[in-house]
């Protein structure tokens, strides 16, 4: 059955920390949740953790009412980006810690504790660190060691906030693997908090994204990174970049383009949100009518090109970006004169209330297939 969230609020003053979130969690799932700074990430934790309440809202767990239980009822396992581990115990005493102060007649005996240990300590692969201090850790292991202490305790839901934020960007790289593998060994029902996209890409089986204390979209990192719900989404998710268009019956306007749009219903000229991503931009040798640029900051960057594109009409530079396999194909050099393809554009129009209604994938501009966009359809939660 798993947990379900239900509209959760939390406010500080006059500010929703959280604002009505939901969400559902199935038994075993690993979920990531990616907002910027101060989306309210944390706060939601917190709550889940029994370190805070919300005003309003519920949380049940197989129907049971989990903010009813007492923190430590709630089996929930905790691990933080500083790393909380008590510097004057060995690792196999902080790892034994959760198991030493239960009250005695729930307390493994001394024999149980130590095979425990031993046996997460093997699972974090430090087995042969036990009698070692803090201290004297790598910033990536003291993390295993948090892990495994947090596990000691039998939880039946994991909460990590961050659990890599403190640590150099290989060593993350290594231990998000080693975590996803770690959780596919274990099948603990898991919520991971992180404010990089990667991170939350590579790992999660879903993605909530949250901005202002509301939940934007809710999915698989493809249906997120493909379907952005909404601008933000775009822009936090896909790196998406606003261009400026209007739409008038069924034809965007877009830098002085004129894009037929198929299934557009539309009355009147709407502002709507354009953005294209920086892997859908396509370099073509200058041609008359079509979009014009200069190609400038052109760099190599392990295995992919990166430049920045100066278009007419745009304020902002676009960032562009291909593989060195495509970049060999029609390559270019700092400073020149080029020709602009999109080869996907994603639409968003808004409503009366301005709520976003629509995201639409194109077709490139320049081929002959008309636009085509899904039918209208409200953005998801
Ligand atoms: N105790 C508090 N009192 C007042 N405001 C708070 C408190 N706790 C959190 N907030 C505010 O609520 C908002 C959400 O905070 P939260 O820590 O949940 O964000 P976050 O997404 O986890 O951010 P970060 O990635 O920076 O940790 C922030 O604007 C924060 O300033």
């Amino acid at each position: 059955m798993g947990i379900e969230i239900s509209r959760l609020r939390r406010q500080f003053g006059q500010f929703a920390a959280l604002d009505d979130v939901s969400l559902n969690i199935a038994d075993g799932e690993f979920v990531a949740v990616l907002g910027p700074s101060g989306s309210g990430k944390t706060s939601l934790l917190r709550i889940l953790a029994g370190l805070d309440h919300p005003d309003a809202g519920n949380v049940r767990r197989d129907g049971q009412d989990l903010l009813a239980l007492d923190a430590r009822c709630r089996g929930v396992g905790l691990v933080f980006q500083h790393y909380a581990l008590f510097p004057h115990m060995t690792v196999a005493q902080n790892v034994a810690f959760g198991l030493r102060v239960r009250p005695w007649r729930s307390r493994p005996r001394a024999a149980v504790i130590k095979a425990k240990v031993e046996e997460l300590l093997r699972r974090v692969e430090l087995a042969d660190f036990a009698h070692r201090y803090p201290a004297r850790l790598s910033g990536g292991q003291r993390q295993r060691v948090a892990l495994a202490r947090a596990l000691a305790i039998e939880p039946r839901l994991l909460l990590l906030d961050e659990p890599f934020g403190a640590l150099d960007a290989q060593v993350r790289v290594n231990l998000r693997r080693w975590l996803r593998e770690f959780h596919r060994s274990l099948g603990i029902t898991t919520l991971f908090v992180t404010h990089d996209q990667e991170e939350a890409l590579e790992m999660a089986d879903r993605v909530v994204l949250m901005n202002r204390g509301r939940i934007e979209q809710i999915g698989t990192p493809e249906q997120i990174y493909r379907q952005p719900a909404t601008p933000f989404a775009s822009r936090f998710i896909a790196r998406g970049q606003p261009l400026p268009g209007t739409v008038e019956d069924s034809t965007l306007c877009m830098l002085g383009q004129a894009l037929r749009l198929e299934g557009w219903v539309s009355d009147g000229v709407h502002d709507v949100a354009v953005h294209v991503r920086p892997e859908d931009i396509l370099l073509m040798p200058p041609q008359h009518g079509s979009l014009s640029a200069r190609l400038l900051s052109l760099r190599h960057v392990a295995g992919s090109v990166r430049a920045a594109l100066h278009l007419d009409g745009v304020e902002q530079p676009l960032e562009a970006e291909w593989s060195e396999r495509d970049w060999d194909r029609h390559g270019g050099v700092n400073g020149e004169e080029v020709s602009v393809h999109f080869q996907k554009l994603t639409v968003f129009g808004e409503d009366a209330d301005g709520r976003v209604r629509v995201h639409v994938h194109c077709h490139p501009p320049h081929s002959d297939s008309p636009v085509t966009i899904g039918p209208w359809r409200r953005a998801e939660a």
